[in-house]
């Protein structure tokens, strides 16, 4: 399937992880084709909207039988970019340094994760699962010794920027940041920020909306 020269805005882009899950759950139950009215339906979006979404990459539907799921779900893979693996590294191996280490789902889907780094001497030398805790001071020499491409932060928010300069220093070119704080990127290096507060702060927004009743 040939991609179009048309620039995807990230809103489309933000889609495709769900679409690659609902269809990964399509094969898990055994369907094997769907229209973009049922696929529609199972994502809360329209008919027109899927279409649209699938048609910045050159479309993959067939008039009169839909999607071939399996087929879709792979060309979507594969645009994320979950055809491949990724070294990675964890910096902060405290609460969800190691909750996100201890996910063997990463591994499985191409995200190589080979070392965490700290700054606390008492978690240097540990390992979570089989892998290793080493000292902060070590982080550019592995990253570059390792061809490190994506580096997760898992410190207070008031180390973070530091070690996503320590990070770019090195050749890391995509940081996965959990802190919460605007940390800032050179142009070639992408960074997506998870806001796990500002999601639960929603939560409780709709939970207190006057005009909802829960
Ligand atoms: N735990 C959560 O569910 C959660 C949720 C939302 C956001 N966060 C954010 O994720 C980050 C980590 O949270 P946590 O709960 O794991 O904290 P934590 O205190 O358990 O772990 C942080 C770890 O970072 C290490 N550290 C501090 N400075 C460092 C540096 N310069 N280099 C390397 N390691 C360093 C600490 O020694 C510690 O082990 C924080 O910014 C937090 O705000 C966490």
């Amino acid at each position: 399937m040939q991609k179009n020269s048309v620039k995807v805005s990230m809103a489309v882009v933000r889609r495709l992880p769900k679409y690659y899950r609902y269809l990964g759950d399509l094969i898990q139950n055994g369907v094997m084709r769907i229209s973009s009215k049922e696929l529609g339906k199972l994502m809360g979006l329209t008919a027109s909207q899927i279409r649209q979404d699938l048609n910045c990459f050159g479309g993959f539907g067939q008039q009169g039988y839909g999607y071939n799921v399996e087929e879709l779900q792979k060309e979507i893979g594969r645009i994320l970019g979950l055809n491949q693996t990724y070294n990675c590294v964890i910096v902060g191996a405290g609460n969800l340094g190691q909750a996100i280490a201890n996910y063997e789902g990463f591994r499985r889907e191409g995200f190589a994760l080979s070392a965490m780094f700290d700054v606390n001497p008492r978690l240097i030398g540990n390992t979570i699962r089989d892998i290793k805790i080493y000292d902060i001071q070590d982080l550019g020499t592995y990253v570059l010794e390792n061809d490190i491409q994506l580096g997760i932060i898992c410190v207070p928010k008031e180390q973070s920027q530091g070690v996503a300069d320590t990070m770019m220093e090195n050749g890391i070119k995509a940081i996965w940041n959990f802190a919460p704080a605007d940390v800032q990127v050179r142009d070639n290096v992408v960074i997506e920020n998870v806001a796990i507060s500002e999601s639960l702060y929603t939560l409780t927004y709709l939970m207190n909306e006057p005009q909802l009743e829960i």
